[in-house]
């Protein structure tokens, strides 16, 4: 169950705050590198899931690698800690600053989504004379089953470079004594439950695989992305997500060559669970349909909800149980009506400065909040 009796300053707690759980990141963590060690499979840590430097300065002691998709990502996971030749970076629209910073750095892999992007990699590493590994997104169409807006691996999608163009690309490579092709890179989305979906993927795999073997050509690494989903209605009962089933299934259907790394890029799964949105009510409106609390986070602080009608438990932390439970829409502050955390949740009698805390909010939701409406920062909190 969540607590926050640990958190110093309790008194002066100041809202909308983030708070991290910092013995159930670790916990989490561990079990995500036990079960992927069994396999002897690589994981790099998706920064845009979180990029609080308190959470990265853990996940990097912990010993992952980063995956990237900017340059400023980049440079703070060198900054950070993380091993430059443990970086990969992804994104279809790479700056050639971001080049740039990338090849500065000789990171582990470039992971490609387009010709013209190849091209222009190349340019850039026979400028300045520094080699380039390049790792080839293919978009494998499988559908993540998953909310649409993080659905990446659909012929309809515009991640990873088009099959047709795979034999150009490899061209490209051949002819540039400054690009190494390291491997392929795939990514299918994001909050993926079903785990078939995995299995599917890795059939594709196996494909690609195949096809470049059968061009003569050595994949030295094979990229999963990341994509493992969230129990998100258990927030506490299933803290740790499902990560040895997870590994599991590539272990069982993945074809790996001799000596061929097998590496993954998980964001959501490792640090959703160890962050909670804590905020305080401002208001309760009891209307004629519906009674609305009014807290003091909203949309600026945690878009999930508004942008994809995600689910996040919301909990009173003063009283968690109550004969005189009541329905209320919970609402933030921000002049959008899609600023709403849930709708008819059923919860003890709030008041005005009842603590609400929003669950399972480590990622995807520091990460994303804006300034709109000229919002005051957020503040944060760890448990030790
Ligand atoms: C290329 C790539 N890799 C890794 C991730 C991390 O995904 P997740 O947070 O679902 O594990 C993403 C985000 O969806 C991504 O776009
Ligand atoms: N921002 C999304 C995940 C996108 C993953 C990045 N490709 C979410 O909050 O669920």
């Amino acid at each position: 169950m969540f607590t926050i009796e640990n958190i110093k300053a309790l008194e002066k707690l100041s809202t909308p705050a983030y708070v991290y759980d910092l013995p159930l990141l670790r916990k989490n963590i561990s079990v995500a590198l036990n079960e992927s060690k069994k396999y002897g499979y690589k994981i790099h840590y998706a920064i845009k899931a979180n990029n609080n430097p308190r959470i990265l300065e853990e996940i990097q002691k912990l010993g992952l690698g980063a995956d990237c998709v900017s340059g400023q990502e980049i440079d703070l996971a060198v900054r950070s800690g993380f091993k430059t030749n443990e970086i990969v970076f992804a994104g279809v629209g790479k700056t050639d600053k971001e080049i740039q910073t990338a090849l500065k750095h000789q990171i582990f892999a470039f992971n490609v989504e387009s010709v013209q992007e190849l091209e222009v990699i190349g340019e850039w590493a026979l400028v300045l004379k520094l080699p380039a590994s390049i790792a080839l997104r293919i978009n494998p169409n499988v559908d993540a089953k998953t909310h649409h807006y993080i659905t990446t691996g659909l012929d309809e999608n515009k991640f990873g470079v088009l099959s047709h163009e795979l034999d150009r690309c490899l061209e490209i490579i051949k002819e540039n004594e400054y690009l190494n092709f390291k491997g392929l890179h795939f990514h299918v989305g994001s909050q993926i439950m079903d785990l078939s979906v995995f299995r599917r993927l890795c059939l594709k795999v196996n494909e690609w695989n195949e096809w470049f073997y059968e061009r003569g050509v050595e994949v030295p690494v094979l990229n999963l992305g990341g994509g493992l989903g969230v129990n998100y209605e258990k927030a506490d009962e299933e803290a740790i997500a499902e990560f040895e089933a997870f590994f599991a299934i590539f272990n069982q259907f993945l074809e790996p060559k001799e000596h061929q790394e097998i590496h993954f890029e998980l964001g959501r799964s490792l640090v959703a669970s160890c962050g909670s949105l804590l905020s305080r009510v401002l208001y309760i409106k009891n209307g004629l349909k519906k009674n609305f609390a009014i807290l003091d986070a909203g949309m600026t602080e945690l878009l999930r909800p508004a942008l994809y009608q995600a689910f996040h438990k919301i909990e009173c932390l003063d009283e968690r149980e109550s004969d005189n439970m009541v329905s209320y829409d919970v609402v933030g502050p921000i002049c959008e009506s899609s600023d709403c955390f849930g709708k008819e949740v059923l919860l003890p009698e709030l008041k005005r400065g009842s603590l609400m805390a929003i669950r399972t909010a480590g990622a995807y939701g520091e990460v994303m909040s804006s300034r709109y409406n000229l919002r005051e920062e957020l503040t944060f909190y760890f448990k030790e």
